[in-house]
């Protein structure tokens, strides 16, 4: 089994390719997202980030990359959706993922709590597991890092009600992140160009997730038709 350090150290300065498809996306499936994977393997991805158990499962059989993982599950009373509650951690870490994303944003979770009324007792529980803080501002991104994550990610903003239209990727968060706070930032969200990814390791990111761009076609499929539309 490999150490915390040597999982990090082996997505330092990677690619991160994330293969997800919902329930209403057309993808949707664990078979789908296993081909996703290896593709982005024998692209050179150096770690995939993958939703749900099922997805999970059969990536692992396909592809050997440390797996970022989560659980995206849609609670009444709550906007936070990314691994919202202990019931999906539980499920990552006995399905064992290198690391476990959770949202870490201020706002209230299913359970009525917030993420630093939560987070130390999971820490201490599963003390032997890394984990990722998605986050959507720098304040966020500050308290993550006080409470002991083991990684940063810049995942949440421009989604979270009080980032809504910041232009992604969100290079001034993820510069800010990275100059004060001596841990990994993981540059994730809106990354659409190989330009874009160059820069965000420019601005010193660990690693950077890639997931739109590369594995959901028909975003991909829609850019090309509004670009065509603009150019008249
Ligand atoms: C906000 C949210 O739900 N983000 C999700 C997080 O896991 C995924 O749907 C994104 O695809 C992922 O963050 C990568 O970002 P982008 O697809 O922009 O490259």
């Amino acid at each position: 089994m490999k150490t915390k350090q040597e999982i990090l150290h082996s997505i330092h300065h990677e690619l991160i390719v994330s293969c997800q498809a919902l329930p209403d996306e057309p993808l949707h499936s664990p078979y789908i997202m296993a081909r996703m994977a290896y593709a982005a393997m024998m692209g050179g991805a150096k770690g995939i980030r993958a939703n749900s158990i099922e997805d999970i499962k059969e990536i692992k059989k396909n592809v050997n990359l440390p797996i970022i993982g989560i659980i995206k599950n849609v609670y009444s009373k709550s906007d936070v959706f990314i691994t919202p509650t202990q019931k999906e951690i539980d499920l990552l870490y006995r399905e064992g993922v290198d690391i476990i994303a959770i949202d870490a944003t201020n706002r209230l979770r299913p359970d009525g709590k917030v993420i630093s009324e939560v987070f130390p007792a999971i820490r201490k529980q599963y003390s032997d597991q890394l984990f990722m803080a998605d986050c959507s501002t720098y304040e966020e991104g500050k308290q993550a890092y006080e409470l002991g994550f083991d990684c940063l990610g810049t995942t949440l903003s421009g989604y979270t009600e009080y980032t809504q239209g910041t232009v992604l990727p969100d290079k001034l968060l993820i510069e800010k992140l990275v100059r004060d706070f001596p841990m990994p930032v993981i540059a994730e969200g809106g990354i659409w160009t190989p330009e874009e990814l160059k820069c965000v390791f420019e601005l010193g990111a660990y690693s950077a997730v890639v997931g739109t761009a590369i594995t959901r076609p028909m975003n991909i499929t829609k850019r090309f038709v509004e670009a065509m539309k603009s150019n008249g």
